[in-house]
């Protein structure tokens, strides 16, 4: 796997090539989803476009808080001092992303104002509530992080690539969570929650991995909402 940062730790292959090998299948269901190669090959409905991005605000202001307690839980479990930089980094992007949103759905004709979430984002949200207790460590909760900024990073990259007819007035979104910076913070994360998983207890490496599959299968339904695949 070159180039997809894949490290061997001194006791064993590295717990994340693992998982992507072992959930490969759900991987590439939540990173390569319909509705995303129909932006990538410029056919997207609309009307879907805008439902995702209605939706995806109402999604990032319940992701803030998130984030808010896995900066907290750095604060006081993490072993490295720097891991609260880069998440503080991720926070301060989401403040200027909430912007971006309203600025993107004026453009849109869309007010942005009393959405209701659809079914499959409340049961993202509502995961994401779950994993703010305190009686979730760390680890799980740089896992979840990790998983799900990756999957926007993967899904909007592969609409940037050379061949791609990603339609112009969609390219700012794209960019957005497809660009070599949001990549890099992705690959930060990722070896954050590679150290402590290698450092972690197998009781909390289950619960990491189980982290892992349901932000997957979260994603996979977030797309099909969007695309209309899905009722409510
Ligand atoms: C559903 C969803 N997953 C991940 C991200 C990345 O921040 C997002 N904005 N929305």
């Amino acid at each position: 796997m070159a180039g997809e940062g894949t490290v061997e730790a001194a006791g064993g292959p590295a717990v994340i090539a693992g998982w992507m090998d072992k959930h490969r299948e759900m991987y590439r269901r939540a990173t390569k989803h319909p509705f995303v190669l129909s932006i990538r090959g410029g056919t997207v409905d609309l009307s879907s476009f805008k439902r995702w991005l209605e939706q995806d605000y109402v999604f990032v202001r319940g992701f803030v808080p998130f984030v808010a307690s896995v900066l907290l839980k750095a604060s006081r479990e993490s072993d490295d001092e720097t891991d609260m930089e880069t998440i503080l980094g991720g926070m301060a992007s989401l403040y200027e992303e909430l912007s971006w949103f309203r600025t993107e759905a004026f453009k849109w004709g869309l007010p942005l104002v009393d959405i209701i979430p659809r079914r499959a984002n409340q049961d993202y949200c509502g995961f994401l509530r779950s994993l703010e207790e305190p009686e979730v460590d760390y680890t799980t909760t740089m896992v979840a992080l990790w998983a799900i900024e990756t999957v926007y990073q993967e899904s909007f990259s592969l609409c940037l690539e050379d061949g791609s007819k990603t339609p112009p007035e969609l390219m700012e979104t794209c960019q957005r969570w497809g660009n070599a910076g949001f990549r890099g913070y992705c690959d930060s994360l990722r070896r954050i929650a590679e150290r402590r998983l290698e450092m972690a207890q197998a009781g909390i490496q289950k619960n990491a991995e189980a982290a892992f599959e349901r932000v997957l299968e979260l994603e996979v339904s977030f797309w099909d909402m969007s695309s209309g695949s899905s009722p409510l």
